[in-house]
């Protein structure tokens, strides 16, 4: 992201703030204060009122299988079927040609557009790309203009591909790198930069928008879902105030390659179809401190069922008046489109609320369609974070531009996986100061954008002020399951146990222990109470550097309860290790992974983005001659630009 002031203050077009962070802070507790040792606090509060349900919470605890997640909650049928289920690690590992059997293989001008966005929105009636304040518009229709020299195909999805219907073989069409660079036209395709706004680091930063993302055009696949391709990197549009609306290779392969490595996590995420370089340099001040270097431009296709954020509504509801409708015009878009299911709720759909036995019952969502929407982003944004926290993922830049309506992690910046475990870890050198965006913020943060999402939504009266609430709730007690259901996986565990897990993180944060490596070693764990101490940490051995006689007994104890709870769950040492290592990934793109595969390509060599690609699209799996993609970073991988980066560059 471009935190306000480093883009053009003179183009701050909006004012408006909204006074949801009161809310927020008045609903919120810190979500994680209870498990985590000391971490930065941006949000206090009384917990969350008492629980209500609601029409979609059928799936009460247990949560479906942490593999299945995606596929489940995001299923048809399960309360969310607008959006299709994402493909699962175990079918991303062995499932995609038995997928793609079943889809059409079309060539890139048999695509069946459908372009539901242009058609049912209002747009904005120019089309040059001078920077400006565009006013009652979802859009503007605007062409991809990054300047292009033989072009090449760095890396690409066939699982996208297989999501679009899209041939393969169409990767290799010499054609191809120009049409994903803008310099030829997709036929059938209609172009167009989306206008959103957004709080920054908690500050209200006005019109903000598509500055460097083009969207080709939407079309719907042969088992009928929509999905809209966007190239980020594709050159100015009005909403690119003075930036140049271009990206490098660097920041477009972390992109790709985090994308589709989120996806191969089973965690909901915008895809990427191909990566391409455009023949031309860019310049960029990395660490905009003074020191502006050229690096060669790429873009990435990126590909989601829509890519609407936060920050889509929010801007029309900051125009005052005049604009609230569009808000009211967008929302009934996007449940018409993305949320079918909510369109015609009827009060018979309440049965499971609470109200018979005691709850409130003055929150009935099936009376407004807006607010069960509202609780439903709340709690796709929950599920969401709750699976960052569980793999270790830091997203870095939560600024509600960044917070897809859909529930999809969007935008990857300076994101970063944990290594040495550390709560307060900020993958992004612009948030250092106050650690906003730390990992252990990200549950506060996301529940603070809800609140955001709901002043919106009721400033333009689709909500009351306690639907918005009740959003907010809903927010919390989904987080909270889906958390505890998460971390009782990671351990192997049948109950949740709050005390072993609290004492683990504290373990795991004063011995700064590798996050994800500890996870997969502990499945070696037997649940046999008579292992002598002496040989109770052999199995975690390597990850359990350097510690001294009291770490050592720290974790002996530790390690005694837990075995005293594998014990009382009864499962099979072998049945639980494979449990374990179906939830616990051994590959997750770590920053150093990343920087090698950059050093390599921008030496024009992709090999080693491509076998990245394949590494993490099965992260649970074990992929014997591949162990090197699990091991910690080496030293030189400790400095600025590795393991942290600015927002945008
Ligand atoms: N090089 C650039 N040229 C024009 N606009 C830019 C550029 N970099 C960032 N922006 C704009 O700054 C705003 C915030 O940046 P942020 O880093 O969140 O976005 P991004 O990484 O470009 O895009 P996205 O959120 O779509 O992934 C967005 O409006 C974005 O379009």
């Amino acid at each position: 992201m471009h935190h306000l002031t480093s883009l053009s203050p003179s183009l701050r077009f909006s004012s408006s703030s909204s006074s949801s962070s009161s809310s927020a802070a008045a609903l919120s507790k810190n979500l994680l204060s209870s498990l985590l040792p000391s971490s930065p606090r941006i949000l206090r509060s009384p917990p969350p009122r008492k629980r209500l349900s609601s029409p979609f919470d059928r799936r009460r605890s247990p949560p479906p299988p942490l593999r299945r997640m995606s596929g489940i909650a995001f299923a048809a049928g399960e309360g969310i079927s607008g959006v299709a289920p994402m493909e699962s690690p175990a079918s991303a590992a062995v499932g995609v040609g038995a997928a793609r059997a079943e889809s059409a293989r079309l060539k890139l001008e048999e695509l069946n557009w459908d372009h539901s966005f242009v058609r049912e929105l209002p747009g904005d009636p120019r089309t040059d790309k001078i920077p400006r304040e565009v006013l009652h518009a979802c859009y503007t229709k605007v062409s991809p203009s990054a300047e292009v020299e033989d072009p090449k195909l760095v890396a690409w999805s066939e699982s996208v591909a297989n999501l679009l219907d899209l041939d393969p073989k169409e990767f290799e069409r010499p054609d191809f790198p120009l049409i994903f660079s803008g310099a030829a036209p997709l036929v059938g395709g209609l172009p167009y930069a989306q206008c959103y706004g957004g709080h920054q680091f908690g500050v209200w930063a006005g019109q903000l928008g598509d500055g460097r993302a083009i969207t080709l055009g939407e079309l719907i696949n042969s088992r009928g879902e929509r999905w809209e391709l966007q190239l980020k990197g594709a050159g100015k549009t009005p909403y690119s105030r003075f930036a140049d609306g271009l990206a490098v290779l660097r920041s477009s392969i972390r992109e790709f390659l985090c994308s589709e490595a989120m996806n191969g996590l089973g965690i909901p995420t915008t895809r990427a179809l191909c990566l391409v370089t455009t023949g031309k340099y860019v310049v960029r001040d990395m660490f905009y401190d003074g020191n502006p270097k050229d690096e060669p431009g790429a873009i990435v296709c990126r590909v989601a069922q829509s890519f609407l954020r936060f920050g889509s509504y929010q801007i029309h509801a900051s125009r005052g008046k005049e604009d609230l409708d569009i808000v009211r015009v967008l929302a009934d878009y996007t449940i018409r489109h993305h949320f079918p299911h909510l369109e015609n709720l009827k009060k018979s759909e309440s049965l499971s609320f609470d109200a018979a036995q005691g709850d409130s019952p003055s929150i009935d969502l099936t009376s407004n369609k807006y607010a069960a929407w509202a609780v439903e982003v709340a709690e796709r944004t929950a599920s969401l974070v709750a699976r960052w926290q569980g793999v270790g993922f830091t997203h870095g830049v939560l600024n509600t531009d960044n917070m897809s309506v859909l529930g999809l992690t969007i935008d990857y910046g300076p994101f970063g996986f944990l290594d040495a475990f550390d709560p307060s870890y900020t993958p992004n050198t612009t948030d250092l100061p106050g650690r906003r965006y730390c990992f252990a913020n990200q549950p506060d943060i996301g529940l603070w954008n809800i609140a955001q999402f709901g002043t919106t939504l009721s400033a333009a009266k689709l909500i009351s002020k306690d639907e918005a609430n009740y959003a907010m709730e809903r927010y919390g007690t989904k987080f909270m399951d889906e958390y505890q259901y998460i971390m009782t996986k990671k351990l192997g565990l049948t109950k949740y146990n709050k005390q072993l897990i609290s004492k683990l993180l504290n373990n795991l944060a004063v011995d700064k222990v590798d996050y994800t490596n500890f996870f997969r070693l502990l499945s070696n764990i037997k649940a046999d109470p008579n292992i002598p101490e002496n040989e109770l940490l052999v199995p975690l051995k390597a990850v359990l550097l350097d510690i001294g006689k009291e770490r050592k007994e720290a974790w002996i104890s530790w390690l005694q309860t837990y075995i005293e709870e594998l014990v009382s769950s009864g499962i099979p040492d072998e049945e639980r290790k494979a449990a374990m290592n179906s939830v616990n990934p051994k590959y997750v793109l770590r920053n150093y992974l990343c920087q090698s595969a950059i050093d390599a390509a921008e030496q024009g060599d992709y090999e080693e983005v491509r076998r990245l690609l394949k590494v993490m699209e099965r992260p649970y799996d074990e992929q014997p001659g591949m162990e090197k993609y699990a091991r910690l970073p080496p030293a030189w991988a400790y400095r600025p630009g590795v393991c942290m980066l600015s927002c945008s560059s």
